[in-house]
This record gives C-alpha cells, structure tokens and sequence, in this order.
C-alpha cells in the first residue's frame, strides 16, 4: 500500500483556541478518506495546512513524501484543491473558465481542449459547457469549481464540503463525479457533516472534532461501534406495550417501542431473534422484521455527545 496523503503532529492555533491539535492522518493511494465533523471541528483549517495555504503551527503534511512547506511546488503539483467557495469567472463560460485554469497550469491547444472536454464530462456538464457560468445554478457551478481543480491532472484530490448549500440535484451529480473519479483510482479526501455523504463516497472515515480524529474507520467499523450486535426492528399488531414487556423479560436483550414497532438492540455477539419470536408468540401479531443499520449520526452522538448538525 503506498501513502499518498500523510500528517503527522499537525497543530493550528488561532489565538487562544486550538483549531487542529496534534492531528495524524494516512491516506492510501487510491483511497477515499472522509474527514467527517461538525462545523468548527477543524476541517478547513487541516486542509489548508494539506493544500499549503495555511502555515501549521508545527507538526507536518506531506503528499507523496513531499513535505508541503519545504517542498511545496512538487506538493502542490500533486494535489488538486476545491475550496469551498466558487472562484470562478461568471462572465466566461463554463469551458472558457476551464481554459482559463488549464492555461495557467501550462496547458495549450489540443491538450487543453481535450483535457477541458474530459473534465466537463466528468462533472457532467457538457451541455451548458458554452453557456456563461453566470447562468448556472450554485450547483453547477460548484462542478466546475470540481472540474478546474482537476485541470492539472493532481494524483490527490481535496474537496472541502462540496455539497453545501446545493440543491439535492446538483449534490448527486457532485456524489456521482466524485464516486467516479474514485473508480478511476483517484485518491480524494472529503470533508463533509453529512454521514451520508462519506457513506456513499468515502472507503474509510475519521470522525474529527475539536481539531482531533476522535474514531476511524470504515463506515461499517464505525457504526460496529455502536451496537456490537446490531438491531432489529420487529413491526407487530395488536398490545405494543405487552410486547415491549414480553421481549424486555429476556436477558441480554434492549428493546423500546415505537408506536407499532419494536426496536431491540442485542448484546454482543448474540442475535436471539428466535427467543424473541418465541416471547411474541401468542401476545401480538409480527408483521415484519428487519435489522436496522445505525447511521454515522448516531456514531458522531455517542462519540461526542453532541449532534453532527449542530
Ligand atoms: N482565521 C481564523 N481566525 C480565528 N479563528 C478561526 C479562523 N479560522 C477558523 N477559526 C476557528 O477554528 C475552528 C476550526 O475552524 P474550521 O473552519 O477549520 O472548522 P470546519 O470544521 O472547517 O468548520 P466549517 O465547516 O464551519 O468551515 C473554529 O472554532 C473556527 O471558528
């Protein structure tokens, strides 16, 4: 496994506060990283330490073992940035500010106009590419901003919480680009306080707040984490309550009910649905079973005690 994006010890202070503290992190070639907090947990300013626009404190990021401030052309080189805010030229249009970009990395003729072609479709935009990027909505314009920090073909891409404030459209168009550039092999790191999107996008999750990777993971060792045997929801008719005291009798056994429905979280290592069938049997009606997966939400909660959506 080769390293494409490491930090070690990285620490950012800003007066008083401690925006990033100590912080190590390890991205693999190929591998989708999602960095996942909170606004304020220090997301941004890690990044800008990464894409070397932020001088760290101390501590050190280095992409493929270049060190970002003591080697930063052969770091920034590697490493393709899009920022949160659009900067962008809305009287061009969407592929004139792509050659815009792409002649400031050094491209010319029929290598930018190819390489232009290529990015407006990986972000799914050749139909409006000669449309003025001013008539396109934040969504859009949020996939050329994708698009322009790929001009220079970066081996690493860094997106720092693309889907904010976009419509749900634009957000599965960016999902999708970005799910496709990972299929491509490309390395991205993703900052976002929407689960779902790390879920979908990300091979492996830090939980970040307070500037500290406080669990990492896949999304599924995260939630593992939560409720080491899973749960099940059980739907019945007829004495939710009586239910709900039948299955709560067992040992081992968490239940709640909800209206018509059951949730039971198991113990470790023990899934005894069948003695719970068997409680239920003759007090209600199972309608139906199903296990219910926690989400990164629930995760991030008891990590921290406090909602991702703060
Ligand atoms: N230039 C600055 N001066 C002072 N404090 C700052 C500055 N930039 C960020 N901070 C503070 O540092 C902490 C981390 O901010 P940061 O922007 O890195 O978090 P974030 O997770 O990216 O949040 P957001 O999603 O809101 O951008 C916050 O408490 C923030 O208020």
């Amino acid at each position: 496994m080769r390293t494409a994006l490491e930090c070690e010890g990285l620490t950012k202070r800003y007066g008083g506060l401690l925006a990033v503290d100590g912080l190590k992190l390890c991205v693999a070639q190929g591998e989708a990283y999602g960095l996942l907090g909170p606004n304020g947990s220090g997301k941004s300013t890690t990044i800008g330490m990464i894409v070397g626009v932020l001088a760290p404190d101390s501590g050190i990021a280095r992409v493929h073992g270049h060190d970002v401030w003591r080697q930063p052309r052969q770091a920034k080189g590697l490493v393709g940035y899009v920022p949160q805010e659009v900067a962008l030229y809305p009287d061009l249009t969407g592929r004139e500010n792509l050659r815009y970009f792409g002649r400031l990395f050094g491209l010319r003729g029929r290598r930018l106009a190819e390489r232009v072609s290529a990015l407006l479709d990986v972000v799914g935009l050749a139909d409006r590419a000669d449309q003025l990027l001013g008539t396109y909505s934040g969504g859009m314009q949020r996939r050329i901003n994708i698009a322009a920090g790929l001009v220079h073909e970066p081996s690493v891409l860094i997106l720092d919480e693309p889907t904010v404030g976009v419509d749900p459209q634009s957000r599965n168009a960016i999902l999708e680009s970005v799910q496709r550039l990972v299929a491509d092999g490309m390395t991205v790191l993703y900052t976002s306080h929407y689960m779902e999107e790390v879920e979908k996008v990300c091979d492996r999750v830090g939980v970040i707040d307070h500037g500290r990777i406080l669990a990492e993971g896949t999304p599924e060792e995260l939630m593992g984490m939560l409720a080491p045997g899973g749960r099940t929801e059980i739907e019945v008719e007829g004495d939710v309550r009586a239910a709900e005291a039948a299955v709560a009798a067992l040992a081992g056994v968490t239940v709640t009910a909800h209206r018509s429905r059951l949730l039971i979280a198991w113990g470790e290592g023990a899934d005894r649905l069948a003695d719970v069938l068997r409680a239920l049997d003759g007090v209600v009606t199972v309608v139906r079973t199903e296990a219910v997966r926690p989400t990164l939400e629930e995760v991030f909660l008891q990590l921290t005690g406090t909602s991702l959506r703060d």
